[in-house]
């Protein structure tokens, strides 16, 4: 069936680079979202942006960003795709995706059988859609949580876009994951930390290895 394509979200360091290049993971992601732990201001994730090796795909990740928020972030740095991870709807994602060219992914939070129909709605919209977990009740961020979500509701389901799983993933369930629901990509976050934001080589290579 051929390997599952991993991505790492909320590189910090050259040194997290360099581990999730080494591990053979297919993306990185750049978190943009102030108050996330994984946040990066554009100044350090243009060099990271320009660490990366050739096929070691560069996601920049957003909530709500308005245009003067991307602009400054398209412009600064080389980039493969967009991640837009709030509340944004498909005209936004149509907006998007024609302002800078880009792909654009967009994230759906699935809790319940409900949730399904955005995620159909999205995948009209964007070139890939993120299929998360809600964030739980409270949450100050909309996903980089550490939760999963009942993976039963997207088991074996197809979407008219390629789509990657996310939400609580670590190397000790992903293989789990990819086997119920049948994700040919994954995204993890807090997943492979040994502190909030503080990402972990060892855990990296591990939840790669595990995800096959
Ligand atoms: O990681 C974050 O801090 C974050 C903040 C705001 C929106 C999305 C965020 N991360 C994305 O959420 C998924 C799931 O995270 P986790 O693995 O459950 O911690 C992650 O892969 C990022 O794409």
């Amino acid at each position: 069936m051929g390997e599952i394509r991993v991505k790492i979200c909320g590189v910090k360091t050259a040194a997290d680079v360099e581990a999730v290049a080494r591990a053979g993971a297919a993306y990185m992601g750049l978190n943009f979202v102030g108050r996330s732990s994984r946040y990066v201001p554009i100044a350090v994730a243009r060099e990271l942006a320009l660490a990366a090796p050739p096929g070691l795909a560069k996601v920049a990740l957003t909530v709500d960003a308005g245009d003067e928020e991307l602009d400054r972030i398209v412009e600064a740095m080389p980039l493969d795709m967009l991640q837009l991870h709030g509340t944004e709807g498909p005209e936004r994602v149509a907006e998007v995706r024609a302002r800078y060219g880009l792909p654009v992914m967009k994230a759906v939070g699935i809790a319940d059988e409900g949730d399904l129909g955005q995620l159909l709605e999205m995948s009209l919209a964007a070139d890939q859609i993120l299929i998360d977990a809600k964030p739980p009740r409270g949450a100050a961020l909309p996903g980089g949580n550490g939760v999963p979500f009942d993976w039963r509701l997207v088991a074996q389901r197809r979407w008219l876009k390629p789509w990657m799983l996310s939400g609580g993933l670590t190397a000790a369930n992903v293989a789990e994951a990819v086997r119920l629901t049948g994700a040919r990509q994954v995204d993890t976050a807090s997943g492979v930390e040994s502190a909030p934001g503080v990402k972990d080589a060892g855990q990296i290579a591990a939840f790669v290895r595990a995800a096959g």
